[in-house]
């Protein structure tokens, strides 16, 4: 895939003529998949390229920048679902104060100059100084085609990356899956935990510093996935502060079904798909033990009834299975 990074003022020849989806796509949601989609299917019939256009930084960042932003994915997600989504380019428009400023008029223009064929956008797109553009400012321009795609809905609702946020933090990714089709993960680096795991308990756990803007699910036990250079493989992820043991810091650790490698040190990814209980206070350790045992037992469950998903996460992250 191509991935070119743009300054509107300073936009090269360097453009194949594309079909181009734009937004800010956190999330890759299935309202963001059904943009793509519609543009593969335009795309095909004109024999040209594919290509996400988004911004970055986070509009949010420009306009109030003492603002800490969270969010579903980094932009190297974005990348990489993009790519398993089927598009060619990836645009990345260097979002400043002065793009910001563009009117409706500056911004088709931008668009011309990066080669555009027919745009792709949802229904509700603004662009533009004070979101001056929007899809009837779009049909107006004759610089090139636009198709707009409607509101794509669960229950009665527009899924939006603003809506599925909150899901989140409440611990509630499986409703929040049900609006992306693949399990909602969050990347970082394994790093020494306080070895209990493998000495105490017998069930070792692999701790992740997470990279740090990430929406982060509420305290908790989950049933889920943790990717291993190319493989998904099942895990039960447990977020908090390990109450029996009156840790001061949360952490957010997973004990891999059927896994036994060092992991430190290794980049990961930790899936969420199911919250299965929340963290609690044992007596001792062998209660906390009992309890680990059953949920291998639940996650294997769970995981193993859930296919579907688990296969188009593999898919989405393109990783292969292993159970
Ligand atoms: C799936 C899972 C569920 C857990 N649930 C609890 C819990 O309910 N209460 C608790 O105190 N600790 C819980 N733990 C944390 C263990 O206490 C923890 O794995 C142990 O302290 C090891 O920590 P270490 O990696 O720092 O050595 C859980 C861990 C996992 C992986
Ligand atoms: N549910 C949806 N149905 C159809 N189009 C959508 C849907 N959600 C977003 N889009 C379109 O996808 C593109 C990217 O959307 P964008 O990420 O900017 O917004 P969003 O998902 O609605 O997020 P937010 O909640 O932050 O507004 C835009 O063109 C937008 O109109």
């Amino acid at each position: 895939m191509n991935i070119i990074r743009i300054n509107h003022k300073h936009i090269p020849p360097v453009f194949n003529k594309t079909v181009a989806c734009i937004g800010y796509f956190d999330g890759f949601h299935k309202g963001h998949q059904q943009l793509v989609k519609q543009a593969i299917e335009i795309a095909q019939k004109k024999n040209i390229d594919v290509s996400i256009i988004t911004f970055d930084p986070d509009p949010w960042h420009i306009f109030k920048p003492e603002m800490k932003l969270y969010h579903l994915m980094s932009l190297s997600d974005k990348i990489q679902v993009s790519k398993s989504l089927g598009a060619q380019n990836f645009y990345i428009l260097t979002f400043t104060k002065d793009f910001a400023a563009l009117s409706a008029d500056q911004f088709h223009d931008v668009l011309h100059q990066m080669n555009i064929d027919t745009l792709v956008c949802g229904f509700d797109f603004q662009y533009g100084c004070k979101n001056a553009g929007n899809v009837e400012t779009l049909k107006k321009q004759n610089l090139f085609d636009v198709v707009v795609v409607d509101s794509i809905n669960e229950d009665n609702k527009k899924i939006s990356s603003s809506r599925i946020e909150p899901m989140i933090l409440e611990g509630n990714v499986y409703d929040a899956n049900h609006m992306t089709g693949y399990i909602y993960s969050i990347h970082g680096k394994i790093v020494h935990g306080f070895k209990r795991g493998s000495t105490l308990l017998n069930i070792p756990t692999a701790n992740l510093l997470v990279d740090e803007e990430y929406v982060i699910p509420n305290t908790g036990v989950y049933a889920g996935c943790v990717s291993v250079d190319d493989t998904l493989y099942y895990a039960m992820i447990n977020i908090g502060k390990n109450p029996t043991f009156e840790n001061e810091i949360q952490t957010i650790e997973a004990h891999i079904l059927n896994f036994d490698q060092d992991l430190y040190e290794k980049e990961v990814r930790f899936y969420f798909y199911k919250k299965i209980r929340d963290e609690k206070k044992f007596k001792n350790i062998d209660e906390l033990k009992d309890q680990l045992v059953s949920d291998i037992k639940t996650t294997q469950n769970i995981m193993t009834s859930s296919n579907e998903v688990v296969k188009n996460t593999a898919k989405t992250w393109d990783k292969k299975l292993f159970m």
